[in-house]
């Protein structure tokens, strides 16, 4: 009885104790709506579940957020999260802060100090340098490596003609991705039987799982606990297995660097016809570590990984979500087929830089699918000095998540029909000037993405080349989805293929 005793008087003076330390930012966020705090963790208890109820209690906290016009705060243990939505709210947070809270943490055990997860001072120096890699320039000098992978593709295709549903994204999307990935960014070609294997695939699915799993549960956050529970094993297992690749190709790249030097001729692997290419990001990094020392071997590695975690499993999921709603939109996949027609006629050419900026439809059913399906659905943003927004200061020590879910889903925003998928709102000259500030799927401000012109074009190139040849269908108006890290639909996911000319 005494050990009880003693034991309630110790966690109520905790509890006491902690709320003096959060007095200051709870009573600055005291008007903002919220749920029922918790005595130690906070509104945790809405988290626990799984990634559908994650979606849920996004969901449900989004209604409020419209109806209120407010941002919403969640206590996570004694850590206060300031959701918004508000674009003009969004960029202000992205501008003024540059880091990210502890959860990127839990990411930094495999990326490190890739620029996803690296501290403001490293991002720094090294983003200018980085982001060339995927310039506008850059970016027209991959569309052969474009066309080719959605051709492959295509023919992939081929064979699910009037066969079963099945799911795009884990038996061709995701595949398609990583190789296109490796072959721009990495400049890896060959890598049919070295990185698109089933084995690093199920690693780095594994790694997201696992890190999202550790998000949800607050018990495993403090580094010494989670280093203790069998999860971390496994964690630690995926991560050698996805980084014995990264390995593989920077040790391939720098003897093919090595062996250019040496015989004095220039590097080939990246030419075509005598003439440079393109230079990978990967060939960038290396030679900035010529000079720049602060790069060491462990942080060029956590940069490949990092590239191919930013820049494959997001755009696999936003093609797959253009599919889907391709297929059970009917008159929008009909209107797309008519644009592809009018620009490519029955020619089977591939995408030229010219047709790029002509293929306006299709452009405005990747943004409109970006909208209201974010394969990433929201950032966080650590306030390191307290910061006036429009219905809130954000208290210095708060963590501020921007919601790309509610910005694409604010009636407040995109109108009355904003629940709706309307492609054709993009075409008007006003929504797509608004919209492209509005639209913060890839983010805003400082650490916005730097791949946004690659994404986007190679989703036209893709779209081109399948939709000529198919007809899509799918019962997508009925999708239910989850949260693991990204956007994820787990019912009503399944897309058929049909022969155009309607001969197998
Ligand atoms: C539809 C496709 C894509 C979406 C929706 C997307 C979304 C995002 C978002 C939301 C962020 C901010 C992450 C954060 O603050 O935590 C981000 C950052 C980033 N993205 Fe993308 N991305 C896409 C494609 C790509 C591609 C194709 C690449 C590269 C080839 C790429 C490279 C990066 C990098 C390097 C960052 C970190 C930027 C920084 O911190 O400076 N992304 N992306």
């Amino acid at each position: 009885m005494f050990w009880l005793v003693l034991l309630g008087a110790i966690l109520t003076l905790l509890h006491v104790y902690m709320r003096l330390l959060t007095r200051r930012t709870r009573s600055m966020v005291s008007h903002l709506p919220t749920y029922k705090c918790l005595p130690f963790i906070g509104n945790m208890y809405k988290f626990f579940g799984d990634g559908q109820n994650a979606f849920n209690f996004l969901e449900n906290l989004t209604t409020i957020m419209e109806e209120r016009r407010q941002p919403f705060v969640i206590w996570i243990g004694q850590c206060c999260f300031i959701i918004l939505s508000d674009p003009e709210d969004a960029r202000m947070v992205a501008n003024n802060f540059l880091e990210k809270p502890y959860f990127y943490n839990f990411a930094r055990l495999w990326l490190k100090d890739g620029l996803v997860t690296a501290p403001g001072s490293i991002w720094k120096h090294n983003v200018k340098k980085f982001a060339v890699a995927f310039s506008g320039s850059m970016v027209d000098d991959f569309l052969p490596i474009f066309n080719e992978q959605s051709r492959k593709l295509q023919r992939k295709l081929e064979v699910e003609v009037n066969c079963e549903p099945f799911d795009l994204f884990e038996k061709y999307l995701a595949y398609t991705t990583l190789e296109t990935i490796c072959q721009t960014a990495l400049g890896e070609h060959d890598v049919t039987e070295t990185i698109v294997t089933k084995e690093y695939y199920a690693a780095f699915n594994g790694i997201l799982e696992l890190i999202f799993s550790r998000a949800l549960n607050i018990f495993l956050h403090p580094e010494f606990v989670y280093r203790l529970t069998p999860g971390y094993k496994e964690f630690k297992r995926c991560v050698s297995v996805v980084q014995n690749v990264s390995d593989a190709i920077l040790r391939k790249r720098r003897k093919e660097m090595e062996e250019a030097k040496t015989a004095k001729i220039s590097d080939s692997t990246n030419k075509e016809n005598g003439e440079v290419k393109f230079k990978t990001f990967l060939d960038i990094i290396l030679q900035m570590n010529d000079t720049d020392h602060t790069l060491t071997e462990e942080h060029i590695k956590a940069e490949i990984d990092t590239i191919i975690l930013a820049g494959q499993e997001t755009i696999a999921t936003a093609i797959n979500y253009i599919f889907l709603m391709l297929g059970c939109k009917p008159d929008v996949q009909q209107k797309l087929y008519k644009e592809i027609k009018e620009i490519f006629g029955e020619s089977k050419r591939p995408v030229l830089k010219e047709d790029l900026s002509r293929l306006r439809y299709c452009e405005a059913i990747i943004y409109e699918t970006l909208r209201l399906f974010p394969p990433v659905p929201g950032v966080l943003r650590q306030a390191d000095r307290d910061i006036k927004l429009k219905s809130c200061t954000v208290p210095k020590g708060a963590t501020c998540c921007i919601s790309f879910w509610g910005s694409g889903h604010s009636k407040h925003i995109w109108g009355s029909d904003a629940l709706q998928y309307k492609p054709e709102r993009w075409l008007d000259p006003n929504v797509a000037s608004m919209g492209a500030t509005s639209l913060l799927t890839f983010s805003t401000g400082k650490r916005a993405c730097i791949g946004k012109r690659y994404a986007v074009t190679l989703m036209k190139t893709v779209l081109v080349h399948s939709v000529r040849e198919y007809e899509f269908v799918s019962e997508a108006d009925k999708m239910e989805l989850k949260i693991d890290i990204a956007l994820r639909p787990i019912s009503g996911h399944l897309l058929q293929v049909k022969s155009r000319s309607g001969v197998k």
